[in-house]
Parts: C-alpha cells; structure tokens; sequence
C-alpha cells in the first residue's frame, strides 16, 4: 500500500516573544498560516521492521535526524507498531529557511502513517504527538491559519485571510532557529499588536493585516545577515503591499493584492537571490488525509 501526501510550508504573518520560559523555550504569540509551496511525501508499507528514508536533497537528513524519520519512531514506540515505513521526500520547500518544512513533513508523516499503519488516532492527538518532535509541527499537522501560543504548540483555528499573492525569496544562506532565539534581547522588543492582526484576518481586511505583520526576529536575523534588509528593500520598491521574514528567517514575504505587482516583484528578485516563489495562501484548514 503506498500514499502521497503534500506537507506545505508555512509563514508567520507576526510572530512575537512574550518571554524566556524557564525549560528554555521562549513563550510566543504567532499567526502562521499555510501557502501552496509544499513538499510531497510518499510512504509505503515495508515487511521489514524497519524505517527507510530517502530524498535527491543533499540537504535532508536520511537517517534519525530527519523529523519525518523521527514521527514515524514515535508512532512506532508509542502504538507498537510492528510494520516498517519507506518515505520518500521530494523536496520543494527550501531548508533551514523559516518556512517549516522539515516540520510540515513529520505533520504529513503522522496523518499519512495514522492511515497506512490503521492507528485511528484523532487530529487533536496527531498535534499534540507533534508537539513532541518540534514547536512548529502541531500547527503544520492541522494546516491553515492559527494563533499558535505557548512555545508554539498550543493552536487556536483563525478563518482565511483575504486573498492575496506571496511572493517568498530566500537568499543564498542558511538560518539556525536555536541560535537566533538564543541573540534575542527580550528587553526591547518592539511588539507586534497580534489582537488586531487576528481582528483583520477576521474581518478579511487585507490593508490591516498588511499594517500589522511584524516579526520580533527579523531584527537578530538581519544583524547578523544584512542581505536580508537588502531583499526586503528591493520588495518594497518594486511595489509589494507588506513585507516581513519568516519565522527565524532568512526568507523573506511579501503579500500583494495585484497580479501586476507580484509579477514585478517575482521578476525582479529572480537572480538576485537563491530560490524566489509566487504562491497563495490555503486559507483554511485542510483536509485531513488521517
Ligand atoms: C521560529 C519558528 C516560528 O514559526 O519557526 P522556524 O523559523 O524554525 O520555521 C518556530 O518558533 C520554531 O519552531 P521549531 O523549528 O519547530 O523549533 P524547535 O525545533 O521546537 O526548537 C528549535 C530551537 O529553537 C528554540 N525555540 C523554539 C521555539 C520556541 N518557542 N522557543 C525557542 O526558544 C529552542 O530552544 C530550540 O533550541
Ligand atoms: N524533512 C526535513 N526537511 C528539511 N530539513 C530537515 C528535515 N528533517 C530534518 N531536517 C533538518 O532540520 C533543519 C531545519 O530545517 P527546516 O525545517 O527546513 O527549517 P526551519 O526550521 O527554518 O523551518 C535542517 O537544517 C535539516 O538538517
């Protein structure tokens, strides 16, 4: 029995640093929401015991270090599992980029595995499993738009955001998440105001959200990586409606409401920087295969 699953990456529309908590993590409030990047995931039972992982990406771990690798153990230990699993990741959203795509691929392999293995497990339970491997997989195992608080981890369901293009381009270097949370200075954070962003993705008001991203990490990634700035420079002049990094970054958004623009903007940031995409968000909440 073989299934394919797509694992789509997401962005953060604000993310914001409440505090350091004491096991380490810091305690956030973040919109994150899906976009139609997304790597394909295909698993088929194995006779053997065992769990095999292969992926072309040269940056994709093949072994326990893989998340999806590391979702398919936990299923295994926590259920008994007895079944093996070959996973197969074909590889679209860039790596280490803010965009969660090692993330969105253990989400993808716990909602296919919940069906090739016939675990019944319920999606509730498929996040809080997540929660387990990383902060960003309980969001990206119910997809669409949330409010994600705690260190992550705790979702609230937001409907769809109005519709609009992103349009994502990832410099040529790689961001660790750990060590940009570990040079953030919580005094001084200028924080985003979350209430209202969630207030305008409510009430499908594209300008207010466009006012209201913000990202209390963009500051730390763009010291240490000033071409990231230079990214966000050139998308704002040719044109985009709101521009923001991404999670830890070093991708950077922009959202636009005109075909016009995102194609100015798509063009012009095209050699200029490693991988540039145009997209749309899921809006909601996707259907679950498991
Ligand atoms: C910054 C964000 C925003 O969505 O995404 P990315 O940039 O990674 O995509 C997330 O908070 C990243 O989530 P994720 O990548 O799953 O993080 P984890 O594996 O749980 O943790 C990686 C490292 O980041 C730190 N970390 C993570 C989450 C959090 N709320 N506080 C933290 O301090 C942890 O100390 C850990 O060393
Ligand atoms: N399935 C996977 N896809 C991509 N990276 C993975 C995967 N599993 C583990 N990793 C490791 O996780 C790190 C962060 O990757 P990724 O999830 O793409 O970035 P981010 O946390 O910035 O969203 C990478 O450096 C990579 O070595």
């Amino acid at each position: 029995m073989k299934l394919l699953i797509k694992a789509p990456a997401k962005i953060n529309l604000s993310l914001d640093v409440l505090h350091k908590r004491p096991d380490g993590y810091h305690e956030v409030e973040m919109v994150m929401t899906t976009i139609d990047l997304a790597d394909r995931i295909e698993m088929s039972l194995l006779d053997k015991d065992t769990i095999k992982i292969n992926s072309q990406n040269r940056f994709v771990p093949d072994d326990q270090r893989n998340l999806a690798y590391q979702a398919a153990r936990l299923l295994k230990e926590r259920f008994n599992v007895k079944k093996g699993v070959s996973i197969t990741i074909e590889k679209t959203i860039p790596v280490a980029a803010g965009l969660a795509g090692g993330s969105s691929d253990a989400a993808a392999t716990l909602r296919g595995l919940n069906k090739l293995w016939q675990l019944g497990l319920s999606i509730d339970e498929l996040a809080t499993l997540g929660s387990e491997i990383g902060s960003d997989v309980s969001f990206c195992v119910y997809g669409g738009t949330a409010l994600a608080t705690g260190r992550g981890e705790v979702i609230q369901q937001l409907p769809a955001p109005p519709t609009c293009w992103v349009v994502l381009a990832k410099p040529f270097i790689g961001v660790s998440t750990a060590e940009i949370y570990r040079r953030l200075q919580i005094d001084g954070i200028h924080h985003p105001n979350t209430k209202e962003m969630v207030r305008a993705i409510e009430e499908k008001d594209f300008k207010r959200v466009c006012n209201h991203v913000g990202n209390v990490l963009e500051e730390v990634t763009l010291d240490l990586h000033p071409e990231v700035a230079q990214i966000k420079d050139q998308m704002k002049r040719f044109g985009a409606d709101a521009v923001l990094m991404s999670g830890s970054g070093p991708t950077v958004f922009s959202l636009v409401e005109h075909d016009s623009r995102m194609h100015r903007i798509y063009n012009g940031l095209r050699g200029f920087c490693d991988q540039v995409f145009a997209v749309r968000m899921l809006g909601e909440r996707h259907t679950i295969e498991g």
